[in-house]
């Protein structure tokens, strides 16, 4: 069967990303993906449009009815269009955005505990490019049920691109008449799809499903299941902290919000009975391997713990720990830490804890007297079932002891120095902007602090100004204009004489005609603010590029606030500093002139390396050390290529030079050296006397550099006479 192609923007997609089924259509063939506006039924033959968008109080589009043959009501829908996006746009329409790529899915059931089973929604490939999915390693997301004796629980609808496979399963796994309540720990635009089909693939009992969630969350189901005659189907209850709800045979589930600026929904759900804790997107991870739980522990699911940690929740460090506090867990067999406890206390505490934990396990109930400080409060935890990546099970205590490192690491960092992220998105695109901009500032060892102003407040946004050493605001462009919250938030930045001395950076996704970044940008201009960065306009959603644009832009914002902290503090220090003898000493470590260039899609970087060294015979492997803020540093994640090129004595100066000037964000910095492509992606330097392909196997955190561990797959020796040129430094405290 041939793809449906959208009657907005005639893109063609897998089914899995058209709306397919709505009440009582034969066909619907509108795009849900997020760069088109317009969702429309063709109801035999009728066309009745759906969206146009109300938020930010931009009115509703709509079409009247035609009853006419499919064609020619598709041709009058794309009439329409055209003539709504002149009147929104003086500027001509967008073209047609190319068609998403083809991703393999599927969903499988797996028991996971006593009554409860997972639905795993698999993507072997990338599901998306988004900057939390750089290290390419798949995704998966789950949904749970747990089956209690009195009626069952659906913990969490599927992301869009699982829908149909999603409710197919689910009838198939479980009795659908048994599910009495829906918990919604996160809801989102892409979630609306599976939500409906679920509703609607339920069976007819008199009574609606009752759905748990969160305010924000009820919001979002209210406003997109409004029209589709679903009321009657089900029932919201907003979720109060503390509330419980029973599935009978001891399935008591509790509710524990744990909001976010990125998820203001946020909801963890715990299952008293078999310790289950479902933490939504804490402890999430994209990655999609054959396992379902952790097996490998650390080593294999480490890097991508951290990688998720770094991307989706360093920036909002502050309310990821609120959530951790609010959530209190612990590991079923982890020991309590006892601070100020010594000798045979110790002992007794291990013994009360021990006791307790054999006491839960049998659901017998425990006395207050017998637990250990804070104990009875904690959530005993013997697996962590989350949103994305694999059910914890093995490594439950290390990981929710990183995620305590972590996040006090992020708070840290953040008293010294903060960039404020301020922005709105209706469909996600300006997010992902502002999500790839805080990586860059976050790894440059500056904190950040984002401000959804969709949800936070005139006060939080003044009290974060007054915080923050530096700021970035970003908008998406609607109806010609930036939305209402960001008009207020750049009132309020533009009255503030604080704000005027700091670093800052405009970002924004737009359609056709983009105002709203030039806007923010010429009234900034006009009041002396001092822009850090070219101002970042995408045109809908991200390319890999544009997110290498957004990070390095980040880096260079978080640099400049280092470089002010730095002046200021240097004026009252000495002006002459002597290397000390433990810098001179480390500094006659020398290594080999290379340059490191890689790839990933469109974004493509490089940087001059000479910590190199060789780490393995076989397989042939070697290390590179690479600084945490290095622009390269994205492009060279575990399962990453790269390759490494050996500069000889004889052109290491001129090629040096070249790579040592000063790069705008995302400019491409081998522009002026000779290159040919190699069969791994990465540039070989027409000027290496050696070059090697390589993958990187690890990445292992030493101090300011990741260190990375690379096999070489390919290589040649280009010119046996030169020798390599050899990097000499006066001290170890730099290059
Ligand atoms: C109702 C509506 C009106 C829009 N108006 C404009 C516009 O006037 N000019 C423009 O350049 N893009 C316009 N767009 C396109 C959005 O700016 C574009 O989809 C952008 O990626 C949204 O960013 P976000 O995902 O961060 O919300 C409009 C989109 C919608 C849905």
């Amino acid at each position: 069967m041939a793809a449906p192609v959208c009657v907005s923007c005639g893109a063609s997609a897998p089914s899995s990303t058209f709306i397919t089924s709505v009440r009582n259509s034969t066909s619907l063939s509108s795009h849900s993906a997020s760069f088109c506006r317009f969702k429309f039924a063709i109801r035999n033959g009728a066309v009745f449009t759906q969206t146009g968008d109300t938020q930010f109080g931009i009115p509703a589009l709509r079409i009247n009815a035609v009853n006419v043959g499919e064609d020619e009501a598709k041709s009058s829908v794309r009439q329409a269009v055209a003539v709504d996006q002149n009147k929104v746009s003086t500027s001509s329409p967008p073209p047609p955005p190319s068609a998403p790529v083809k991703q393999e899915t599927d969903v499988r059931v797996v028991q996971i505990a006593k009554d409860t089973i997972t639905l795993r929604g698999r993507s072997i490939d990338r599901l998306k490019y988004e900057v939390e999915y750089g290290l390419k390693r798949g995704s998966t997301n789950n949904s749970y049920i747990i089956q209690g004796a009195t009626a069952s629980a659906l913990i969490d609808v599927m992301d869009q691109a699982f829908a149909d496979a999603f409710v197919k399963t689910l009838t198939s796994a479980v009795n659908l008449e048994a599910i009495k309540y829906l918990v919604l720990g996160h809801f989102s635009p892409k979630r609306v799809e599976s939500l409906k089909a679920f509703l609607k693939a339920l069976p007819n009992q008199g009574a609606p499903i009752e759905i748990f969630c969160s305010n924000p969350a009820a919001q979002l189901v209210t406003k997109f299941l409004a029209d589709d005659g679903l009321e009657n189907i089900y029932k919201i209850r907003n979720v109060r902290a503390g509330d419980v709800v029973d599935l009978g045979g001891g399935h008591e589930l509790k509710f524990i919000l744990t909001p976010t600026p990125r998820w203001p929904d946020g909801m963890c759900t715990y299952d008293s009975s078999t310790q289950l804790l479902f933490s939504q997107k804490l402890f999430s991870a994209h990655v999609c391997q054959s396992d379902d739980f952790d097996v490998g522990g650390w080593d294999a699911y480490g890097e991508d713990w951290r990688f998720y940690f770094e991307c989706m929740l360093a920036p909002s460090a502050k309310q990821a720990r609120i959530a951790l506090e609010r959530l209190n867990i612990v590991a079923q067999y982890a020991k309590p830490s006892y601070r100020d406890k010594k000798g045979v206390d110790v002992v007794k505490e291990d013994m009360k804890y021990i006791f307790s934990t054999v006491l839960r396990s049998l659901n017998l109930p425990v006395s207050k007297s017998l637990l250990s400080d804070g104990v009875v409060e904690k959530l005993v935890t013997t697996a962590i079932c989350p949103i994305h990546g694999p059910v914890v099970r093995s490594t439950v205590t290390e990981l929710i002891r990183e995620y305590g490192v972590w996040t006090f690491e992020k708070l840290k960092q953040a008293e010294e120095a903060t960039v404020a992220v301020i922005y709105a998105s209706a469909y996600g695109n300006t997010t992902a902007l502002a999500q790839a901009i805080s990586r860059g500032i976050s790894k440059a060892g500056v904190g950040v602090d984002t401000l959804n102003v969709e949800i936070c407040s005139t006060e939080e946004l003044k009290a974060s100004l007054q915080r923050c050493s530096g700021f970035v605001i970003g908008s998406p462009t609607l109806g010609g204009h930036m939305p209402t919250p960001i008009q207020n938030a750049l009132g309020v930045i533009l009255v503030d004489e604080k704000a005027k001395s700091l670093p800052c950076g405009v970002f924004g996704s737009f359609g056709w005609s983009g105002e709203a970044v030039d806007l923010i940008e010429q009234r900034l201009k006009d009041c002396d603010f001092k822009l850090a960065f070219p101002t970042i306009r995408c045109k809908f959603k991200p390319t890999e590029a544009t997110l290498q644009v957004c990070e390095e832009s980040g880096t260079d914002l978080a640099q400049a606030v280092k470089r002010l902290k730095a002046k200021r503090g240097s004026e009252s220090a000495p002006k002459f500093v002597v290397a000390s003898n433990v810098e001179q000493a480390v500094g006659r470590v020398v290594g080999s002139l290379c340059v490191l260039t890689a790839r990933s899609g469109d974004a493509e970087s490089a940087m001059l390396a000479s910590w190199v060294s060789q780490a393995s015979f076989v397989p042939p492997g070697i290390t590179v050390a690479v600084a945490k803020d290095r622009a390269v540093e994205g492009l060279v994640l575990v399962g990453a290529k790269f390759v490494l090129n050996v500069l000889g004595q004889n052109k290491s100066t001129a090629v040096a030079k070249e790579l040592l000037k000063p790069f705008k964000p995302g400019e491409k910095r081998l522009e002026g050296l000779e290159t040919r492509e190699a069969s791994n992606g990465g540039l070989i330097l027409k000027d290496a006397i050696s070059w090697m392909e390589c993958t990187v196997k690890s990445r292992l955190e030493t101090g300011d550099h990741w260190l990375l561990y690379a096999t070489v797959d390919a290589g040649d020796l280009v010119d046996e006479k030169t020798l390599t040129a050899i990097h000499h430094r006066k001290t170890g405290a730099r290059y």
